[in-house]
């Protein structure tokens, strides 16, 4: 039998983070294997953890080729790509890493709402293309003082609304129901919040209950002078509706990092200047990447020493 407990990688995570976890779990790379079924039907019978991240995560039938699974750690806050029905009929915990990337993502989210406002890439490309002598960059939207619409205010769109304050914005959200002791507006939809500001950002969780929510109702209240910021999930938005209104100019702009299917994702978003784009790193800072993968090893060794988890997801 494996001494250190097999511990099962969907993808790879930071150098770091592996050598670390190599220390104390016999590590199966999965995306290394030429044949992921055949690995498993190989190994499954041996793998008691299984490490994930936001993105790749634990399907039904994965968790039912791991027999002797008993935790699952996601590289990760957004949890919607593990399948919970699944595991909780195994008894199977589920881990996660929130709170430690709150502050980068909300940044990411102010900078993006920045970067699309003011044109910032289209500038940076007009000056590094020699055209500054005979072109100017049209006028662009001034943020500080608008309105924003944040969807979704859990700890990520709490923490843009605090930046937002900062800005002078004007502040509404939406939400399953009003938040107790929160002062901004409450809106008991996204079409009738997007209605009423300039711009709309995502914090919403992934997963069946947000699927496509922002779809054409959603971004025709926003309008033509309208911005959507998108730093949750891209599920959560009906993305060929998306597309055509940044086409069509039905919505200004959208600064967007995260998609549908990443990080394959559709190629009407390249040739649109009307759209600022991030490869989903919203949380890709030295030190919260760090913290997120201390969590990671911090839940996977208490579970493996029968101590409480730090960050389950309950
Ligand atoms: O926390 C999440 O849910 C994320 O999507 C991101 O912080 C990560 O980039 C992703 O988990 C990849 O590791």
């Amino acid at each position: 039998s494996e001494s250190k407990p097999g511990l099962l990688m969907l993808a790879p995570y930071p150098p770091a983070d592996t050598e670390a976890l190599e220390r104390d779990y016999t590590l199966h790379r999965l995306w290394e294997a030429p044949d992921a079924a055949a690995y498993l039907a190989e190994h499954g019978g041996r793998i008691r953890g299984l490490a994930t991240t936001g993105v790749h995560g634990a399907s039904a039938s994965l968790i039912a080729a791991l027999p002797a699974l008993e935790i699952i750690s996601c590289f990760g806050v957004g949890v919607d790509a593990i399948d919970f029905p699944a595991a909780r009929a195994r008894n199977i915990a589920v881990t996660n890493t929130p709170e430690v990337l709150t502050d980068d993502v909300a940044d990411m989210g102010m900078a993006l709402l920045l970067a699309t406002a003011r044109r910032i890439p289209e500038g940076d490309a007009l000056v590094r293309g020699g055209l500054w002598t005979t072109t100017r960059l049209p006028l662009t939207t001034r943020v500080t003082g608008k309105r924003i619409g944040i969807v979704g205010l859990g700890r990520i769109g709490s923490a843009v609304a605090q930046r937002a304050a900062g800005f002078g914005m004007e502040i509404a959200y939406t939400d399953r129901a009003p938040i107790e002791g929160t002062r901004h507006t409450f809106h008991p939809d996204a079409v009738s919040l997007a209605g009423s500001v300039d711009f709309l950002m995502l914090c919403a969780a992934g997963g069946e209950s947000t699927r496509g929510m922002i779809g054409r109702a959603v971004l025709d209240a926003l309008g033509p002078r309208g911005m959507l910021i998108n730093i949750c999930r891209g599920s959560v938005v009906d993305e060929p509706e998306l597309l055509a209104a940044l086409r069509e100019k039905r919505i200004a702009a959208a600064g967007l990092d995260v998609f549908l299917n990443e990080p394959n994702i559709d190629p009407g978003f390249l040739t649109l200047n009307n759209v600022v784009l991030q490869p989903h790193h919203a949380s890709g800072t030295v030190e919260t990447r760090a913290a997120m993968g201390e969590l990671v090893r911090g839940n996977l060794a208490a579970h493996f020493a029968g101590r409480a988890l730090p960050t389950p997801v309950v």
